[in-house]
């Protein structure tokens, strides 16, 4: 089956659509993809082998993404701490922050410093709105990601990869490769040049929308609110 991949044009009106005709809140959407991040980071980081998770959150809903899967971690037994250092005053995201406070989830400011102390990273900056240049305070962000030996999880995109064309040829996010990528609803043309382990996250779609949006998904199964899936689109 070959992997059919969503525009960032189509990625924002399948996202629209979901949120009209669909019927669903931004809340749901978003809190059903930050669960299927929580998932994937379950799988990835084994709670016996490091419980520490630092999740690198951005100003738009890749970030809210974060901060959803930062609560579900927290009640999972890990120990999540946010970089967030564009806080939205928008509504959502200050609910998501509150309930993380009142977790007594800690927020850092200082990302190489916390970067010493964890053993995984949730890479919630950019999604599929990224677009030019990696603007302030994010090029040492996205330079600390493709250094670090720590295992990186990206949400919907590696953060500063052009969402059609891949990984940037210049700037901070040159050769930034995470270990693993979770694509939310479904892959976006980026993942052609993915090279690490593919998940699949956001269970939320129609069979209608699904042929609408010309997408072939792999079956989700029983409970899991991820599926692995390899380049070709196939279930591993
Ligand atoms: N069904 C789905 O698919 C669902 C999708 N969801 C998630 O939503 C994500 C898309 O969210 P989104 O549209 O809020 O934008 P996103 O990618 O978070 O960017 C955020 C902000 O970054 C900024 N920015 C942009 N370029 C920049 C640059 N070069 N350098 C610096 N900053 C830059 C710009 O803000 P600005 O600074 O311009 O104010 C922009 O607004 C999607 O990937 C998925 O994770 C789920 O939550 C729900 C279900
Ligand atoms: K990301």
């Amino acid at each position: 089956m070959a992997l059919r991949t969503l525009s960032a044009k189509s990625a924002a009106a399948l996202d629209q659509e979901l949120m009209s005709a669909g019927a669903f809140s931004i809340d749901q959407l978003m809190e059903l993809a930050g669960l299927s991040v929580s998932q994937a980071v379950f799988k990835l980081q084994p709670l016996n082998q490091g419980k520490r998770i630092l999740v690198a959150c951005g100003p738009g809903n890749n970030g809210g993404d974060g901060l959803v899967a930062a609560r579900h971690l927290f009640h999972y037994g890990y120990q999540p701490t946010i970089y967030y250092p564009k806080q939205s005053k928008n509504e959502l995201y200050q609910r998501l922050t509150k309930q993380l406070k009142d977790l007594k989830v800690p927020f850092t400011e200082d990302f190489p410093s916390a970067l010493k102390e964890t053993d995984h990273i949730v890479d919630a900056i950019f999604g599929f709105s990224f677009s030019g240049d990696v603007r302030e305070p994010f090029p040492k962000v996205i330079e600390a990601l493709r250094d670090t030996k720590i295992p990186v999880l990206a949400v919907d995109a590696p953060s500063s990869w052009n969402i059609e064309d891949g990984p940037p040829g210049s700037g901070p996010g040159k050769g930034f490769m995470p270990e693993a990528l979770i694509s939310l609803t479904a892959p976006k043309p980026l993942v052609k040049w993915f090279e690490g382990r593919h998940f699949l996250g956001g269970r939320f779609l129609t069979p209608e929308m699904a042929e609408k949006y010309n997408l072939e998904l792999p079956k989700y199964q029983d409970l899991d609110q991820i599926v692995e899936v390899n380049i070709e689109g196939g279930k591993l």
